[in-house]
Formats: C-alpha cells, sequence, structure tokens
C-alpha cells in the first residue's frame, strides 16, 4: 500500500468505522477461526444485515484483532478462518473470492468479496454518472472499457457510444447515455462486443453484478442534460474525468459542485497520461488535491497505484468523503485494470425500501415500433411486478391513471419483477407516449398520489452574481422533475451567494409529483442553489396561468380519446407542439453565440415569450430528422 493511501486513511478509517455493541462477541482476530454456536449465528445474523446494506455484497477481513495490535493469523488459522467463512457465504448462497492479503506483525490478514449469487436474470446494479470538461475523455474511456479495445488518442473508441450524427461529426455527447459493464462472480468483465456492439442481454446473463455509466455532457451548453442526468438518473456514485494535460479546466469544478450538492459520493480519473509530461501532470494532480480538500469539498483524497489500494479505497469508499484518485491512458491501457477492480467492487450505501408501496420515476419515453409507448426510469421505492397496476400522472391537470404493466425489461432483458434502486423500462397500453413526459411517476395505488403546483425548499444559493429575490425564475431540478418554478415568497426579503432560506415556489408550466426529504437543485446558467423539498403545498385549484394551460392540454387530450372528425388534424398540431416543445426544453431554438443562422431569429421570438429568468444555456442540437428519429429509437433498457 502506498504510503499517502496509509497516512490518508488511517485517521479518515477510525472515525468512519461503526461500532455495534450487538456484535461485540464476534469481534477479534480469531472469531473465525473456532466460533461458538452463538457467535456462529451472530456472524450469520450480521452477514445478512451487511449483504442487506450492500445491496448483495460485503467485503470482509479476516485476522485483524480488536485493537489493531498483534494482528493476523497463523497458516492453520487462517484456514480454519476461511472454512468458517465458506460456509456463512455458503449458507447465505454467496460467492466468497480472496481479494488480498497482507503480513501483519502475527501473521496475514485476509480481504474476501462475499457476493449473493443470483440467478440469470438477475444482478446487482450500480449506476455511475460520468462527468468532467468536454474533451477530458469520458466517452473513450468509456468505449475502452465496455469494448476492451484501446483508443488511437484520435477518438476511434468513443465512436462506439455516440448516438446522434452530430455527435460523430463534432466528437461532442450532447445527450444522457448509457452504457454497461458487466463483471462475473469473480470479477472478471463479461463484456465480448460482436461485431463491434454489445449484446446487453448476454451481458446481464453472465453478470452477477452490472455497471451502468450514465455518460454525461461534458460541454456548459449541454449543463441542463448533464444535471438532469445526476439527479433523474439517480447515479450510486459519480466518476469526475480529467484530462492530465488540461488539469481542473471549465466545467470541471462545475460537475464536481454538482455532486457534492447531490451528495453522490465522488472518484477522480485523471486521463491522458500517456501523452502528459510529468511535470504537468503533477501540477495539476496538486490542483486536484488542493480543490478537493478545500474547505468547500473536504474530500479525503487517496492517489490509487497499487491493486492494494485499489481493495483499501473501495473498501472505505463508503463515505461520501473519500475520494480515490486514478491515474490513466485509454491509448496504453495503463492503470486501466485498477479502474475495474475498483469498479467491481463498488458497492453503494444508498438505502431503498422494497417494503415500501411502489413509487417510479420516469426519465424518458420511446415509442417502440410494435412494442408501443415505453418508458424508462428508475424505481426509488417497492417491487414492481408484471400486471400491476400503478398510478400514472400527473397530466396537466394533475391527475393519475391506473396503467396496468404489461412487460418490464431490465437493461433490455425481460424480467417479471423490477426492485427499489433498480432501473428499468415498461411497455404501457393503451397511452401515447405524448400523454406522457419525463418527470412524471408511476406509483402504487396505495399512495393515494396528488400533485402539487407549490412546494416548500430549504435552499442554500451556491452562487448568484446579484440578488434573488420574489418572482424570480429558474429551472428546478428534482428526481427527474426539471421545469421552470418562480419564487412566491422567501424567508428572506433577497438572497445572496451563501445564503440559506425557505422559499415557496410555484411550478410555470404543470403540477408535478414530489416528496418531502428530496433533494433538488435550482438553476438558470450559472446561477445554483441547492436543497431539499420540505413541504408539499396541496392545493386545489392551480394558478389561472397552470388552470390555462392544463385546460387546454386536458382539451387536446379529450380530443384524441373520442375521436372528434377533426382528430387526425389535432393530433398532427399536437405532435408538432410536442416536437417543438421538445426543441424548446432542449434549447433548440435559442440563440447561440456559434449559431447566428436562421434558428436564430426563432430563438429571439421563444426566448422573448418565455420572459425572464428561464434557462439560459443554448444547446444546439440537430434539429434535423436525424436528431429526432435517433431520440425516438434512442437505447431502451
Ligand atoms: N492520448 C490519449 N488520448 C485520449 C485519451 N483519452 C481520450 N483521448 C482522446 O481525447 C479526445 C477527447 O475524448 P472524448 O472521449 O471525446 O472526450 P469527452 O470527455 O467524452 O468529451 P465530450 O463528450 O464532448 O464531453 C479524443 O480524441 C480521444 O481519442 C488518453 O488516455 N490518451
Amino acid at each position: 500500500m502506498s504510503e499517502t493511501l496509509k497516512e490518508s486513511l488511517s485517521s479518515f478509517v477510525e472515525k468512519s468505522t461503526p461500532k455495534c455493541s450487538d456484535y461485540d462477541k464476534i469481534l477479534g482476530r480469531n472469531v473465525l477461526v473456532a466460533p461458538t454456536e452463538e457467535q456462529y449465528e451472530l456472524l450469520l445474523k450480521r452477514l445478512k444485515q451487511q449483504l442487506g446494506e450492500g445491496r448483495g455484497e460485503v467485503i470482509l477481513e479476516i485476522g485483524a484483532s480488536e485493537d489493531g495490535t498483534e494482528n493476523g493469523l497463523l497458516d492453520d488459522e487462517v484456514e480454519a478462518a476461511v472454512a468458517t467463512l465458506q460456509s456463512l457465504a455458503d449458507n447465505m448462497n454467496c460467492s466468497c473470492v480472496k481479494l488480498r492479503e497482507r503480513k501483519e506483525t502475527r501473521g496475514v490478514v485476509v480481504q474476501f468479496l462475499i457476493r449473493k449469487i443470483l440467478d440469470q436474470t438477475d444482478f446487482l446494479e450500480i449506476r455511475v454518472a460520468v462527468v468532467g470538461n468536454v474533451d477530458a475523455g469520458k466517452s473513450t474511456l468509456l468505449g475502452v472499457l465496455t469494448h476492451g479495445e484501446l483508443d488511437n488518442g484520435r477518438g476511434t473508441a468513443r465512436l462506439k457510444l455516440f448516438r446522434h450524427k452530430h455527435e460523430m461529426e463534432s466528437g461532442r455527447t450532447s445527450s444522457v447515455g448509457n452504457d454497461i459493464l458487466g463483471f462475473d462472480g469473480e470479477g472478471n468483465v463479461v463484456n465480448k462486443p460482436e461485431h463491434g456492439s454489445l449484446d446487453w442481454v448476454k451481458i446481464c446473463e453472465k453478470s452477477s453484478k452490472v455497471i451502468t455509466f450514465i455518460d454525461l455532457a461534458g460541454h456548459e451548453r449541454y449543463l441542463k442534460t448533464t444535471v438532469f442526468g445526476m439527479t433523474g438518473h439517480a447515479p450510486d456514485f459519480g466518476m469526475l474525468m480529467v484530462g492530465a494535460n488540461a488539469g481542473i479546466i471549465g466545467m470541471t469544478k462545475e460537475h464536481l459542485g454538482l455532486a457534492l450538492a447531490l451528495s453522490v459520493p465522488v472518484f477522480v480519473v485523471v486521463t491522458k497520461i500517456d501523452m502528459c509530461p510529468s511535470n504537468v501532470l503533477q501540477d495539476n494532480l496538486k490542483m486536484l488535491v488542493r480543490i478537493l480538500k478545500s474547505p468547500g469539498c473536504r474530500k479525503v483524497p487517496v492517489m490509487v497505484k497499487t491493486s492494494n489500494d485499489v481493495v483499501l479505497s473501495a473498501t472505505n469508499f463508503v463515505s461520501e468523503r473519500l475520494c480515490p484518485i486514478f491515474q490513466v491512458s485509454n491509448v496504453t491501457g495503463e492503470n486501466l485494470d485498477l479502474l475495474k477492480t475498483f469498479l467491481n467492487l463498488l458497492t453503494t450505501k444508498m438505502e431503498y425500501h422494497e417494503n415500501e408501496p411502489a413509487e417510479f420515476q420516469i426519465d424518458d419515453t420511446y415509442s417502440v415500433p410494435g412494442v408501443g409507448t415505453v418508458v424508462s426510469g428508475t424505481t426509488l421505492k417497492g417491487v414492481i411486478r408484471l400486471n400491476d397496476t400503478l398510478m400514472l400522472g400527473p397530466d396537466p391537470l394533475g391527475h393519475f391513471m391506473p396503467i396496468a404493466i404489461k412487460s418490464i425489461h431490465r437493461k433490455r432483458m425481460a424480467v417479471k419483477e423490477v426492485r427499489a434502486g433498480q432501473t428499468a423500462s415498461f411497455a404501457l397500453k393503451k397511452v401515447k407516449r405524448s400523454q406522457i413526459r419525463k418527470g412524471m411517476v408511476m406509483v402504487s395505488p396505495a399512495l393515494n398520489p396528488q400533485s402539487c403546483w407549490e412546494f416548500e425548499g430549504e435552499i442554500l444559493v451556491l452562487h448568484h452574481p446579484t440578488t434573488i429575490s420574489s418572482r424570480y425564475q429558474a429551472m428546478v431540478h428534482c428526481g427527474s422533475i426539471r421545469q421552470t418554478a418562480s419564487i412566491i415568497s422567501m424567508s428572506k426579503e433577497c438572497l445572496r451567494t451563501g445564503d440559506k432560506a425557505l422559499i415557496h415556489f410555484r411550478f410555470i408550466k404543470h403540477p408535478e409529483y414530489m416528496t418531502p426529504g428530496q433533494r433538488m437543485v435550482f438553476r438558470e446558467g450559472r446561477t445554483k442553489a441547492v436543497g431539499n423539498v420540505v413541504k408539499i403545498i396541496a392545493q386545489t385549484s392551480p394558478s389561472h396561468q397552470g388552470n390555462v394551460r392544463a385546460k387546454q392540454n386536458t382539451n387536446k387530450q379529450q380530443q384524441h380519446r373520442y375521436g372528434h372528425s377533426q382528430q387526425k388534424q389535432n393530433i398532427k398540431k399536437n405532435e408538432a407542439e410536442e416536437k417543438e416543445n421538445y426543441l424548446m426544453e432542449e434549447g433548440a431554438f435559442e440563440m447561440n453565440k456559434d449559431n447566428q443562422g436562421g434558428q436564430g431569429k426563432r430563438g429571439r421570438g421563444r426566448r422573448g415569450r418565455r420572459g425572464k429568468g428561464l434557462d439560459q444555456e443554448g444547446p444546439l442540437l440537430a434539429t434535423s430528422p436525424v436528431h429526432l428519429v435517433n431520440r425516438t429509437t434512442a437505447r431502451v433498457q
């Protein structure tokens, strides 16, 4: 183990290791060597609890003494302890894989990965949001990891991941993409591309753990999409990418700040070490460590250089505070094995409640030929089974409608159920894609879901150039909700950077489904505030503006349903409007410095109508059919 890692961890581990009096009887070096019956039962109970906390896996150490002195087991003791551990693992239907062994004062201390053995259609799921400035090498690293082929330094690896024609042409990611990396029980990568493409079903069948990378755009103009990826896709971890030669530039700090604000634990991957002079690399690493340790971040950075470091940092990566740093090359492959081992060992401590009524947040919708309307998203609570009836909503009037789950896919694999913490897509019957939008939910009828136009949030302003006061409007990101809201009132007269306040918000377009305690981001351009939803304000009649809008939308829906003579025309009009709304949402009509062409005029018109305070960024998504077609047929999980 490198000295720096040892030093950084020693103080940290002591503070973060929980002491639990219930399990006093199973502490100590020898407990696994010859446990009594009572101890064995307690060990089993503890293992069950740890597996539950780690969503199906845990790293255990044998041979460490209670007080840290006289560590280590002798050869025959190790044999006995391993036999006990194996028996405990068998009892819990788990695999038991040795990770590393170290010499201590008395003998050896060994660490094992205990992982639940699941059937072919089940696997552990970890979501990693990939962030970092443009050109940091995000898409390239994902291409290299998931396809097993190194990059040539000129972008060959990333081509496998781009979804849009304009991405191929510009080399820039613009949408939220998903890529998966599967590990079998022994920790081997199972991804095997056939003719350049990956069969997700095969990967999932062979995997006991699947890492889903949420590939987010690095460019500032796509910040709205990046924030949506971080809030709406519920990542367990953030992988912050930094180009070795460029260092902390552009959006790197913004993305790090976002992960911190959303309490997503972060690890850093420094790429391009093959092409960076060592003095530049050292300077950039120093700067990175300084930023991570700064009062704003309060992280404990650790450089991961050996496989021992990997196990140690993965074992202690239970807290948001630790921040492992990897230095890799996508061209030579240096240190990529360390990163892969680390990914295999990642376990989330996020709590998911399977016993509560189901809640599913929708982050995308699709029209799949021959299947119909499909929604994808994350199961936040409970278990959703085939043929369950859930309440889908809220619609523009704030209502929910019952909807039956006709088929479920996890990572494109047909399954019978999904549990809290897992992403999935559902094929829905008798509902048009145009009736569903990102941010809607599907929840158990037992929750009797209510929508809200207004809510209260406790907010900390991270950055604002001047002051925020009532009637200020900005984008609320909360789960997969992404809608402009205006400030009705605040507990303070005005807010500046660093101020905290209780704020009463009102959505401007339609009601949403929210729950107290949800994390939220309130932002416009570089203005950023974060906080929690504290109160949902039940409201029987929405605001006037909302009411009119809601009525218009409902009328359109009724016309769809009852098939008036103008039905076809209306459908066309609705579709055109929906397309326009979508493009408007994505900022395609907004003016942008890089594009002063035909769209600009339209952009000004839109901007004019949308008024002050709306999202200022102007991603120039292609408005060509290519983009729209791609979007519609984008990958379904
Ligand atoms: N020499 C070298 N080049 C790399 C490495 N990683 C990425 N590159 C190159 O860096 C360029 C940018 O990589 P991308 O993967 O597109 O960067 P990105 O962070 O995904 O950029 P956005 O998608 O726009 O956010 C490409 O030309 C890659 O070939 C590396 O480790 N070494």
